[in-house]
């Protein structure tokens, strides 16, 4: 039986990662920073009572080293971060000081413990910044434009040059903006969808967003997760997109999901407060290396999607 850890288990993609793993058969150990993790993704799974969850500060490396050694997992999915691309403005040091640091304190304790340990590293397509070409490919230029876009790219190069130096087995995935029914409702999409939902029940007078008109890549977070895994199966580590190949106007998602659930649209409304003070304008990948060198499958459009997650959201609304 093969050992995977999985930092950052109680995000959208930890929790989907967890069943996709124990689904092929794996032992898998959560990592969480407190005493009191919030578990709630992997319970709507009904996986919790299969996931062990360990406490572990990635920040210190002596207990990075303690883990590895007492569990010697075969994998390691990173996926703990200050993922907040709008809270890492207002808080760039410990942004940059989390997202860089844990993968130096990781890289170091597979290095000195077993170097066979196979390490996926999340990346994101928010490296890419200040696009100069579309769409964007493996070997576009990284321009970050937020703090928590250049620490990915810190991390991401240390990914890199710890593959190149020691011949280590790193896989980064430049995931694009990604969604599901657990991503937390801070995001834009979940934000959009549960409080619509509010709207159309009468519970809220409208939805206050922040700048609509730019457009990202989205996807779906149970199918970018089979990705990660392939990742780690290959042969040979490599660095892959994950999105789906077009994007879409946020305006298009807020106006979609009203018209599903029958809200006018000047039940939006702008809130400086949700802007930010720089801005990716369009962004889309090229998917096709994932899913040649992967066999990953995709063919969501983000509608379907975001159809799926509206039909999500309603099914649990009352629960
Ligand atoms: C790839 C990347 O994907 C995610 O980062 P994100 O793109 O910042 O995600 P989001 O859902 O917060 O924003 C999406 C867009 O929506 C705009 N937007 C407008 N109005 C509101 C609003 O009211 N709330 C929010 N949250 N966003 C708004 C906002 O300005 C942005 O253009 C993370 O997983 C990150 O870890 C990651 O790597």
């Amino acid at each position: 039986m093969k050992v995977a850890i999985i930092t950052g288990v109680t995000g959208q993609d930890g929790a989907y990662l967890s069943a996709l793993l124990l689904k092929n058969n794996y032992t898998v150990i959560g990592l969480v920073r407190n005493d009191q993790p919030n578990w709630a993704g992997l319970a709507y799974l009904k996986i919790k009572e299969q996931v062990e969850l360990v406490k572990c500060n990635l920040l210190d490396i002596e207990q990075v080293r303690t883990i590895l050694i007492k569990y010697q997992p075969d994998e390691i999915y990173n996926l703990a971060a200050q993922s907040s691309v709008s809270l890492s403005f207002e808080e760039p040091i410990t942004t940059f000081e989390f997202n860089t640091l844990s993968v130096f304190n990781l890289l170091e304790s597979i290095k000195s413990i077993n170097k066979e340990i196979r390490f996926y590293q999340a990346s994101s397509s928010e490296m890419c910044g200040k696009v100069n070409q579309l769409p964007i490919t493996e070997n576009s230029i990284l321009h970050p434009l937020s703090p928590y876009a250049t620490s990915k790219v810190a991390a991401h190069f240390t990914c890199t040059n710890y593959r190149e130096s020691y011949g280590m087995y790193i896989a980064c995935g430049i995931l694009f903006n990604h969604e599901s029914y657990l991503r937390n409702d801070s995001f834009f999409v979940k934000k959009v969808i549960q409080q619509s939902i509010q709207i159309s029940l009468g519970n809220q007078t409208h939805l206050e967003v922040g700048n609509i008109d730019v457009k990202r890549d989205f996807g779906y977070s149970p199918a970018y997760v089979e990705a990660m895994y392939k990742m780690l199966q290959k042969d040979k580590p490599g660095d892959y997109l994950v999105c789906s190949g077009e994007s879409i106007s946020l305006r298009e998602i807020i106006y979609h999901v009203f018209s599903a659930l029958g809200i006018s649209r000047d039940k939006c409304v702008a809130n400086p407060k949700f802007y930010r003070p720089n801005e990716i304008q369009n962004i889309y990948g090229d998917n096709a290396k994932a899913k040649r060198e992967l066999e990953w499958d995709y063919d969501f459009s983000f509608y379907q999607v975001l159809d799926l997650l509206i039909a999500e959201e309603l099914a649990n609304v009352s629960k």
